[in-house]
């Protein structure tokens, strides 16, 4: 295989939606209108929300979506497909509607995340890819959230590239760590293809190569001297590595009058090292040296070093972030929820299962976030049919009762609250209607959206269950095909 050769990722897609779009295509639905909703069922590590990412991937394979002349001629080898089909798939683009929440966002179970409306063999295509690039990227956005949260405003940079599950786990990874709130990457192609800020500091093979570890530093500091960081662990941290620091630092930066500069941790106990580390560079007058650390980091950790008082100001964190090591699988799942009749009447469709946690919510649906506008923060996610909405649900006074929808006796009547649609439309008629903002406006955005969730959702232990409740109808709906099972 020529590997310089791009890929045409319109491939990448599970078999079964290639023989089901043959399928619809000579069952005759192959315009039928059907309505996918993406969306997940529990957030990885027992944790209370998860940040929707990766749409900007998920846009641009639209726009792609091509079969090639190579494509369709292994298709024809395969000697399943129609040659209708065939001529269908070579002209293949698509048509339909998408609503996605915008990337940062905070999301919670069962609810969709992305909602795509287009004819049967459209919809059905997508279905992997789309899978395959939100659940990766929101995993990753979610973990580092967890991490940034628990390093407490202090600099956390992703630096799991050599440990990545592919080319793809690294690039796209770093950019999902920087929406979740890393400030950097180690990964320079990240930089180049998206603008997530590249840095890093040195390996001990810098340290190893030079004659003496000083020679090592004060190459270094010579060579870099506006912000060197050093990497004092390769012989003995505090016997050699902070001491060699401190000299290179005096030798090179302190005659030129720079403070600007850094030490890196990489082994050894964190918190008693740190602590012993920063009262050495203060006495020798490096109150600005910052102390980063790294090796095998998690939010666990993190929050376990500040509690011991660990006097770290940055974090690199590598494999347990760009693998999700501690949960590496984003639950997302598309599916079917409607489907539109000649007359075009939304037909709601259900999918039932013996696992009550895996029956879906069907119908073509609005999502709204509610807001309490005396808190500013986020009273819950409220899903309604797509020819309703808020206002008509209220109560004569304006508020609005939700109710929960597994424990239906448990209502809540709100006031005072601001209802905003969390779905924005990303496609119209295949056209795409979405200004993409930029990474930085996206990992601003979910910081900001962060905010407005209760300390209970965010918690790491046990937290609050955040409600997602279904309007009166359309919970009449899913009950009413639960149980006459269409
Ligand atoms: N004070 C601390 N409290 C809790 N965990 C810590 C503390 N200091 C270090 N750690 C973590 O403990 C683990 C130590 O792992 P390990 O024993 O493999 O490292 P090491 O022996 O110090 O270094 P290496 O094997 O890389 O030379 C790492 O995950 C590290 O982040
Ligand atoms: O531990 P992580 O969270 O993945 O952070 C990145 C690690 O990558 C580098 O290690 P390297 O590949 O040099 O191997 P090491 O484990 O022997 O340090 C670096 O020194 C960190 O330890
Ligand atoms: O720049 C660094 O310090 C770095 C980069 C990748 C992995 N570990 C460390």
């Amino acid at each position: 295989m020529n590997t310089n050769k791009k890929l045409n990722m319109t491939m990448l897609c599970d078999f079964y939606e290639l023989t089901m779009g043959n399928g619809y295509f000579k069952a005759g639905y192959k315009d039928r209108i059907t309505h996918f909703d993406l969306f997940f069922r529990s957030v990885p590590d027992k944790g209370g929300y998860a940040i929707a990412a990766g749409l900007e991937q998920v846009i641009e394979y639209i726009q792609d979506l091509h079969f090639e002349p190579e494509d369709i001629e292994y298709l024809r080898s395969r000697k399943m497909f129609d040659e209708g089909f065939l001529d269908y798939l070579a002209n293949f683009k698509f048509t339909g509607d998408i609503f996605a929440v915008p990337e940062g966002t905070p999301v919670f179970p069962n609810e969709p995340i992305l909602t795509v409306r287009a004819p049967a063999i459209q919809s059905q295509l997508l279905e992997t890819y789309l899978l395959l690039t939100i659940n990766h990227q929101s995993l990753i956005a979610t973990k580092a959230n967890r991490i940034v949260r628990a390093a407490r405003g202090r600099t956390v940079l992703e630096f799991g590239s050599r440990r990545a599950q592919g080319s793809s786990g690294a690039i796209d990874g770093a950019r999902a760590a920087f929406i979740g709130g890393c400030k950097g990457t180690a990964c320079t192609i990240s930089d180049q293809l998206y603008g997530v800020p590249a840095g890093g500091t040195m390996a001990h093979a810098w340290v190893q190569t030079f004659d003496t570890q000083y020679d090592a530093f004060r190459a270094y500091c010579e060579i870099y001297p506006d912000n060197p960081v050093l990497l004092v662990d390769t012989y003995n941290t505090l016997k050699s590595g902070v001491p060699d620091a401190i000299r290179a630092f005096n030798d090179v930066l302190k005659p030129r009058g720079l403070t600007k500069c850094g030490i890196r941790l990489d082994s050894g106990d964190m918190a008693y090292l740190t602590r012993q580390a920063r009262q050495m560079l203060d006495e020798a007058g490096w109150t600005e040296c910052k102390i980063t650390v790294s090796n095998s980091l998690d939010e666990i950790i993190i929050q376990d070093l500040l509690i011991q008082g660990a006097q770290i100001d940055a974090f690199g964190v590598g494999e347990r972030l760009i693998t999700a090591r501690s949960e590496p699988v984003f639950g997302g799942v598309y599916k079917l929820v409607a489907y539109e009749d000649d007359e075009g009447n939304v037909v709601p469709k259900i999918k039932l299962s013996e696992n009550v946690s895996k029956i879906t919510t069907p119908q073509y649906k609005r999502v709204y976030r509610l807001f309490g506008n005396e808190t500013g923060k986020a009273i819950g996610d409220w899903l309604c049919t797509y020819d309703e909405d808020v206002k008509s649900n209220c109560n004569p006074d304006g508020s609005l009762t939700i109710f929960d929808p597994d424990a239906t006796w448990k209502k809540k009547t709100i006031n005072n609250f601001t209802a905003k649609e969390l779905q924005k439309p990303i496609f119209v008629g295949g056209r795409l209607v979405y200004d993409m903002p930029s990474l930085e406006e996206i990992q601003q955005y979910c910081a900001d959206q962060m905010e407005t969730m209760w300390d209970e959702v965010k918690r790491f232990d046990n937290p609050h269950n955040y409600y997602v409740d279904l309007s009166q109808k359309l919970w009449d709906i899913k009950y009413d095909l639960l149980t006459h099972n269409k």
